[in-house]
């Protein structure tokens, strides 16, 4: 398999406010890689830096140490526009917080990194993509019009419209249903089952189990690696660690 995401020795520190300037390490040296046509999760307790390291693995966040690949290119050697180029071509997203533009329809939300990437798209393909992520709302209505798990669902397919490459989601299925949760997992699954390389943020050590590999992350460290893991390993390794209660 092409390793297409490697991360080496990523640490990466914020400056704490009112602490004149005082830096916190959240990431304390993470070494990580990903295959294409893998599924890797990134599992472990509230404020253990998952978002942190999935921000620092897409580029979207710079590590304050140590560097990031993908596809053999360097993130911090990458000027702004071929990081935006990278961007548009190969990575997608799927942000915790959605990210939609409030003042787009949730169609025009899903078409526009299209869009800006010069690639065609039909509105048939969209209603079509929406249809089997079971979103029952209009198109046509704005972000602030839906629920939360309906702007999920925009987000999530602005990002599997993208065709990407490799697909970096933060805990996509949070906002959803049981049934919407398995459709959607079900799909990065088959995307990751097609040659994609997804990684996933999850609080859900069921679906975790139903990846490639999960990795555990413990107050900003790399606590243990499952290969084809089940869910009793990963219950076992959080409880092992203190991280939930037994
Ligand atoms: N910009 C920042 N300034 C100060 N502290 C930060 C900043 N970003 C993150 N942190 C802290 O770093 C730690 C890791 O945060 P992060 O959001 O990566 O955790 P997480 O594992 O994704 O948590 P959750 O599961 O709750 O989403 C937390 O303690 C958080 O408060």
């Amino acid at each position: 398999m092409t390793v297409v995401l490697k991360a080496m020795d990523v640490r990466k520190s914020v400056k704490r406010r009112g602490r004149r300037g005082e830096a916190l390490e959240i990431l304390h040296g993470i070494d990580f890689e990903a295959s294409a046509g893998e599924f890797v999760s990134i599992v472990g307790p509230s404020g253990s830096g998952k978002t942190t390291l999935l921000r620092c693995l897409s580029g979207l966040s710079r590590p304050t140490y140590g560097e990031v690949q993908i596809n053999g290119q360097t993130l911090s050697k990458l000027s702004e526009r071929k990081m935006a180029i990278l961007r548009r071509s190969t990575l997608s997203f799927i942000f915790q917080s959605y990210n939609l533009l409030p003042a787009l329809p949730a169609y025009d939300n899903i078409v526009l990194p299209l869009q800006l990437a010069h690639q065609k798209v039909t509105r048939e393909a969209v209603q079509q993509l929406m249809n089997d992520l079971q979103f029952k709302a209009d198109l046509s209505q704005l972000p602030a019009a839906l629920s939360g798990g309906e702007q999920q669902k925009v987000a999530i397919a602005r990002a599997l419209m993208m065709h990407a490459k490799v697909i970096f989601a933060d805990e996509p299925t949070g906002a959803l249903d049981s049934i919407s949760r398995q459709v959607i997992f079900a799909r990065l699954r088959a995307l990751a089952d097609s040659g994609v390389c997804v990684v996933m943020v999850t609080h859900d050590i069921e679906q975790a189990a139903h990846t490639d590999r999960a990795v555990i992350l413990h107050d900003g460290r790399i606590d243990a690696v499952f290969n084809h893991p089940t869910e009793q390993a990963l219950f076992a390794a959080m409880r092992e660690s203190e991280k939930v209660a037994p």
